[in-house]
This record gives structure tokens, C-alpha cells and sequence, in this order.
């Protein structure tokens, strides 16, 4: 088996993706995850630019970190002035972290255009900055950029600059796509001229690509395959522009899908998916359904004839089994399903399962999709229209009227716009009647909801409206267009999503505030009766 190193740049590359940025602590707790799961090098950042960069590396020499490397990233030299004299040199040396990656030109035109040094003074640059960095002790990374264009423009020059960075001491010489353009048959190409190139100092070559032509993960399995001994890339594919290769995707892709290599090591590939949802949600960057082996979609199946050979055999419709990536399979609900939809849900709820019942849900899931539901993400307010059409759902309340007030105090200074929900229900034999204020309809609406239960059933008050989204369904009716608003809630345990639609806003909300009560109160009944401890506790 070869080994391939994974070297992650989230920290440094993917803090240059739009929207992206890390706090101190945010870097400190993605370097010890990555750490846990067996990831070789992490770019901490970049010294020499900022000084909750500088404190990271300070403060990561506390940290007791099992496998992972840390470095520290810079460009060579600067024109003009020696290395020792060189601010950026110097703060990669204070730096303190035991490796240095200095990334420097290797395409003639922007030496002459973009740095406007001469040829001859960018080579010394390289050689001056590698030198000074393995003279003190450092392990130095050099990163080619712009290799790949370099390469096709001069393919003598990027050969020089490359072979001065492995003469002048480079452990390693990662080639670039920096601009992300490259086919993944000219990254196989060029990557065997390189290590041809320096195979007379014995220097391996890494790969670090960006996604602008949407290959950054092919590209890096090219240059593996050619030879490349070392992935650079990003968690999520965060990153300048279009992002950088996903380490996810190129990590999940070796260890399952090409034979001979080994990535990771110990059951670091199991926990793909958490680690992903953790660098998204530190990052504060919402998750990408879609995305490869992690997305929450990864393995969700929507189309009726898949659901039905899913559940006669799940590598029907699916390239690898989820959990090895720590994912999980879902089965959805909508207008495109069949009965083996239903099936498949309703086995999860342990609902037994009559033919004649599973046609009645589907054709009920039909008919309210067509007037704007959606079920695929109000799983909640899925299970209780199954329990309606059963007959098995009582409700805890009853809804006898809800009023909202917004008042705005157009002309007058500092006076604040007010909402004001008033509600009355009927709750066993008695009538509860409250007033909720809020920053928002649905807020005043909810705070008279719980003012209303929460002494009836304190259960609830441990749930959270954690996302409200409000869409419209049918645009073209104008003002009396659809309104479809879901609802995300979670308690210690679960995460539920429900749906209200309506031409009027208040009663898609409230409908879907509904359901989310209802279900919640459900649920801590099914599970006090099954009577697990954490599940009581849940309940009580
Ligand atoms: C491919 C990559 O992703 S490389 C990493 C890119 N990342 C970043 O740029 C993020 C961090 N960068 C920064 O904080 C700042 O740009 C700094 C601190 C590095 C430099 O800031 P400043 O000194 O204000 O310079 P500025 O960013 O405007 O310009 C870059 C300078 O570096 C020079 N430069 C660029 N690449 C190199 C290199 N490989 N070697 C030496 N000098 C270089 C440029 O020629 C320019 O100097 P000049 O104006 O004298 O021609
Ligand atoms: C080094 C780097 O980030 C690049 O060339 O893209």
C-alpha cells in the first residue's frame, strides 16, 4: 500500500473562500479534530499577515496533538532584500511550527509582469527562502504555483524553479493549479515531467488544485495516480474563488474506490461526515446538501422505483454503503414517491403496514404537494398526517382563535415596532387564553404558544424553533399567491422538521408551529412508553 499524505489547507486556502472566516478558537478546534482523525499536515495560516494567525501558532504549541503536523505558510522572499532581512521569512521563523510552506513563481510571466523581478532574481528567491528555512531546522514544503500553466508557457524555466527549491533542500515540491483550469489529463502529464525532473535529487511531488473547472478532486487523483505523493486541499473544498479540492471527496475516493493506497489510517474514514458538518457549522457556512459522500443528501432517495429498490437492495441505488463515511441512508416523501416510500418510512415509526392505508397516505402526500407542501424536509409533519389518516393522532389542543397585532410607530422617533399575538385554546377542559410579544409574528405567535402549554406540559420547554423559512409557491397568483413556511425545532435529542401552506402567512406559520408542538409531545409519549432511560428523560 502507498501511502498519501493528506495536507489541509482549510485554515489558510479555504480562509480565502468567500464568506469564510475562522476565530482564533474556531482554528484551535479544527486542528484538533483533524488531528483525531488521522489527517498528516495542517496549514495553520499565514504569520505574516495577521495577528490572530501569529497567536494560533503560539498557541497550537499548547496543544497535545497525537499525529498531525503543523505549518506555517509564506511566499519566498522578497525582492530586493536577503532573507534574514525579510519580514515575511522572520515570521515564519518566529512562527515557531516545525514546518514551513513557502509558495513561490514558477510561470516567467509572472515573474516578469506580476513581481517584475528577472528571471535569474526569482530563482535566487526560492533558493534563499528554502535555504534559510532548512538551515534553521525547518521541514520546508514548496508550493509551485501557477506549475501547471508554468509549465505549458516555459516548461524549462518552471523545471528550473522547481528543481532550485528540491536543490536548496524542499522535502517535498507540491505542483499548483492555482488558477484551477487544468484538465485532469494535463495534471497526469505534467506531473510525471516533474518528478522526472527532480528524480536526481530525489524529491517527491505533492498536488494542490483549485475547483474553477470543477476538477479539483479529479485533477488530484490524476496526479496521484502519476505519482503525486501528497493531497493538498480543504475540508468542504472551501477556498479562494470556486474553492480547492475537497479533502472529503479525496480521501473517501482513495480509501474506497482506487486500489493500493492508504489515507488516513485508523477509522478516520468513518467519521467523514461529522467532521464535515463540524468545520461547516464553526465556519458558520451552511452546509451543502449535494456534496459527495457527506451531504445530508448524499443517500437520500426520492423517486419512487429507487425507494423500491433500495429496499430490496441498497447498492441498487447507491455507489457505497453511508456508513462507511459515517452518513446515513433517508428515504423521502413527495408527489414523486410510491408506495415503497410510505413503506419505508411508516417501518420506522412501527406502523403496520396495510396496502390499502399505504395508498391513502400516498395519494393524501399527492394531493397536498400539488396544493404547495413539501414533505422531504417536515418529516414531522409527515408522521402526523400518517397518524390522522390512521386514526391513531389525538391532539393535545385545540385551536379556538389566534389574532396578531404589528404596530408601527411610523412618525414617532425612537418608538420601536411592536408585535403582539393573542391566542386562545383549548387545552383538556381548559381554555387557555394568552398574549405573546415578539420580534416578529411567528415569534409573538410561538411566545403565546409556550405561555399557553409549557405549565401543562414541561417538556417543551426544552424545544427550540432553531429555523423558520417562508416561501412562495405559486408567484404568478400575486397577492393571493401560496405561502409555504417550514419550521425547524430540536431538543437534546432531535432535530424535526414541519410545514404549514397557506395563501395567508400567520396560518402557514401557525399550522407549522402546530405540528411541531403536536409532534414533539408525541414523540416524549412513544418514547416514555418504550421506556429507555435516556428516552424518559427526554419525556419528563
Ligand atoms: C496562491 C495563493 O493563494 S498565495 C496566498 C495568498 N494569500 C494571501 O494573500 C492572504 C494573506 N496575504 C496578506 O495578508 C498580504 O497580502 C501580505 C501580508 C502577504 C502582503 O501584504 P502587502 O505587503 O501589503 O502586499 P500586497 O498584498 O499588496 O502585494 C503583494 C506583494 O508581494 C509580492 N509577492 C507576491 N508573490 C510573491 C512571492 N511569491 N515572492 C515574493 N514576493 C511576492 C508582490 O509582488 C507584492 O509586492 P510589490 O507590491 O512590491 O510588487
Ligand atoms: C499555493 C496556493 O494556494 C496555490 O497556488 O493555489
Amino acid at each position: 500500500m502507498k501511502k498519501i499524505e493528506i495536507y489541509d489547507t482549510t485554515l489558510r486556502d479555504g480562509a480565502q473562500g468567500e464568506g469564510v472566516s475562522f476565530s482564533l478558537q474556531d482554528k484551535l478546534a479544527i486542528t484538533e479534530r483533524l488531528d483525531e482523525i488521522g489527517v498528516d499536515y495542517i496549514e495553520g495560516g499565514y504569520p505574516a499577515s495577521n495577528e490572530k494567525d501569529s497567536e494560533y501558532f503560539r498557541r497550537v504549541q499548547e496543544m497535545d496533538l497525537k499525529n498531525i503536523k503543523v505549518c506555517a505558510f509564506g511566499m519566498t522572499r522578497r525582492k530586493g532584500m536577503t532573507a534574514d532581512e525579510d519580514p515575511g521569512m522572520n515570521a515564519l521563523l518566529d512562527s515557531g511550527a516545525p514546518v514551513v510552506t513557502i509558495v513561490g513563481k514558477t510561470h516567467d510571466f509572472h515573474v516578469t509582469d506580476v513581481l517584475r523581478v528577472s528571471l535569474e532574481e526569482n530563482l535566487a528567491m526560492i533558493a534563499d527562502s528554502i535555504g534559510i528555512m532548512v538551515e534553521k531546522g525547518r521541514e520546508a514544503i514548496y508550493d509551485a504555483e501557477h506549475f501547471f500553466d508554468g509549465w505549458k508557457a516555459n516548461p524549462d524555466y518552471a523545471a528550473q524553479t522547481i528543481r532550485t527549491a528540491a536543490k536548496a533542500g524542499a522535502r517535498m515540491v507540491v505542483l499548483c493549479d492555482t488558477n484551477g483550469g487544468s484538465l485532469p489529463e494535463e495534471i497526469a502529464s505534467l506531473t510525471r515531467a516533474a518528478i522526472e525532473a527532480l528524480e536526481p535529487f530525489g524529491v517527491p511531488v505533492g498536488i494542490h488544485t483549485h475547483n474553477d473547472g470543477d476538477l479539483a478532486v479529479a485533477n488530484a487523483l490524476s496526479a496521484v495516480d502519476a505519482g503525486a505523493q501528497q493531497i493538498q486541499g480543504t475540508i468542504n473544498g472551501f477556498g479562494e474563488r470556486c474553492g480547492n479540492a475537497d479533502l472529503i471527496s479525496c480521501v473517501a475516493n482513495l480509501a474506497l474506490k482506487k486500489k493500493g493506497y492508504e489515507v488516513l489510517g485508523g477509522d478516520g474514514l468513518n467519521h467523514l461526515t461529522e467532521l464535515s458538518r463540524f468545520v461547516y457549522d464553526t465556519a458558520n457556512v451552511n452546509r451543502r446538501n449535494n456534496q459527495a459522500f457527506v451531504g445530508q443528501s448524499a443517500f437520500a432517495h426520492k423517486g419512487g422505483m429507487h425507494v423500491h429498490a433500495v429496499n430490496r437492495a441498497s447498492s441498487s441505488y447507491e455507489h457505497i454503503s453511508p456508513e462507511l463515511v459515517g452518513n446515513e441512508r433517508r428515504v423521502l416523501v413527495s408527489e414523486l414517491s410510491g408506495r415503497s416510500n410510505i413503506m419505508a418510512l411508516t417501518t420506522k415509526m412501527n406502523i403496520e403496514q396495510d396496502r390499502k392505508v399505504m395508498d391513502e397516505i400516498l395519494a393524501r402526500v399527492v394531493d397536498l404537494e400539488n396544493k404547495g407542501f413539501q414533505f422531504e424536509a417536515a418529516e414531522a409533519s409527515f408522521e402526523l398526517l400518517v397518524r390522522k389518516t390512521l386514526g391513531t393522532f389525538t391532539p393535545h389542543f385545540k385551536t379556538m382563535k389566534y389574532h396578531v397585532e404589528v404596530e408601527d410607530f411610523v412618525h414617532q422617533q425612537d418608538m420601536e415596532l411592536t408585535t403582539e399575538a393573542t391566542i386562545k385554546l383549548q387545552v383538556g377542559d381548559q381554555l387557555r387564553h394568552e398574549v405573546g410579544e415578539g420580534d416578529g409574528p411567528i415569534d409573538a405567535l410561538s411566545t403565546a404558544l409556550r405561555k399557553a402549554l409549557d405549565g401543562v406540559f414541561p417538556n417543551l420547554k426544552r424545544m427550540k424553533l432553531v429555523d423558520y423559512k417562508v416561501r412562495v409557491v405559486n408567484s404568478e397568483a400575486g397577492t393571493a399567491a401560496r405561502t409555504r413556511v417550514q419550521i425547524e425545532c430540536s431538543d437534546e435529542s432531535d432535530v424535526w422538521g414541519t410545514i404549514g401552506v397557506s395563501e395567508n402567512v400567520i396560518q402557514a406559520s401557525w399550522n407549522a408551529l402546530v405540528d411541531a408542538v403536536e409532534y414533539k409531545l408525541h414523540k416524549d409519549e412513544a418514547a416514555s412508553k418504550q421506556g429507555t432511560p435516556d428516552e424518559v428523560a427526554a419525556a419528563n
